[in-house]
């Protein structure tokens, strides 16, 4: 299974004019500094596909674009930093509004196939999510699988896109059923269960594509920022 991970990026870097022949993958990594973009892509939007995307995302990806056009499902843009109301909520909570304009998503920090390639589509109606993801080479725990910190740090964003606002994660709980194979594709389905004052419970599965597999299950609350209280 690393192999075709291997193979993937072979096809990347033979897309960004890499010579043929290049050193084997484990020699071949970039140093840290190099996996971060530089300020001239930062408006760019994530949540769309790039050579490194799997036939399995692609044909995902395509599915739910169709089902955004009767307005019933949003595909969520996402940007390393946001200008948007978002980031305006948060600016509220903390001393230094400089802190929120300078945050960046880490998720959005690699290079394209590295990391986390995700695209998140939501129903507001039904108050749900459904968030496509395949972890890159980068993510890897145990030889050949997906890191289980990656996994949460997935959970947490796909739960969040079921929120909206100022939020922050009070509580989360992941059990994990079955290792994910590193640079596969799995389909986090998440829903807003309850809301109570300014408690949102949720809660999500994460599915391989033809749904056989369940990876894991979870829970999360949310707590919406209060205006009075500040959180530096
Ligand atoms: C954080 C990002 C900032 C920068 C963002 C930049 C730009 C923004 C743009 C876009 C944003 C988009 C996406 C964001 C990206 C990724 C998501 C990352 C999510 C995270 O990675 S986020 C970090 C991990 N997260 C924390 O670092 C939280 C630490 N924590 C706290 O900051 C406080 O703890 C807080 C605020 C949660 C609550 O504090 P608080 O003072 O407002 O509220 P309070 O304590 O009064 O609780 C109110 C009611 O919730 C109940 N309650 C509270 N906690 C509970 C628990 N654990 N279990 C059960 N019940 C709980 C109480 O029992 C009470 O219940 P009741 O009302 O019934 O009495």
């Amino acid at each position: 299974m690393l192999r075709s991970c291997t193979a993937g990026l072979r096809s990347i870097w033979a897309l960004r004019g890499r010579r043929e022949g290049a050193p084997r993958l484990s020699m071949d990594l970039q140093p840290a500094r190099r996996l971060f973009s530089t300020e001239k892509v930062i408006h760019k939007d994530w949540a769309l596909p790039n050579p490194s995307w799997s036939k399995d995302l692609k044909l995902l990806f395509d599915q739910f674009m169709k089902k955004c056009e009767d307005g019933s499902w949003e595909r969520l843009p996402s940007y390393k930093r946001r200008s948007t109301q978002e980031s305006e909520d948060f600016k509220t909570y903390f001393l230094d509004p400089k802190l929120v304009e300078e945050a960046q998503l880490f998720t959005r920090g690699f290079e394209d196939g590295l990391g986390f390639e995700y695209v998140i589509f939501k129903n507001n109606d039904e108050k749900r999510t459904v968030c496509l993801f395949q972890g890159g080479p980068y993510l890897q725990g145990v030889p050949g699988l997906l890191h289980g910190g990656a996994m949460a740090t997935m959970i947490d964003i796909a739960l969040g896109s079921c929120t909206g606002g100022a939020v922050m994660t009070a509580n989360l709980n992941i059990n994990f059923k079955r290792p994910v194979p590193l640079c596969s594709v799995v389909v986090i389905n998440s829903q807003l269960d309850k809301l109570e004052g300014r408690k949102l419970f949720l809660s999500c599965n994460v599915r391989s594509v033809d749904e056989k597999t369940l990876y894991s299950e979870a829970t999360g609350l949310f707590i919406k920022l209060d205006p009075e209280k500040s959180s530096t």
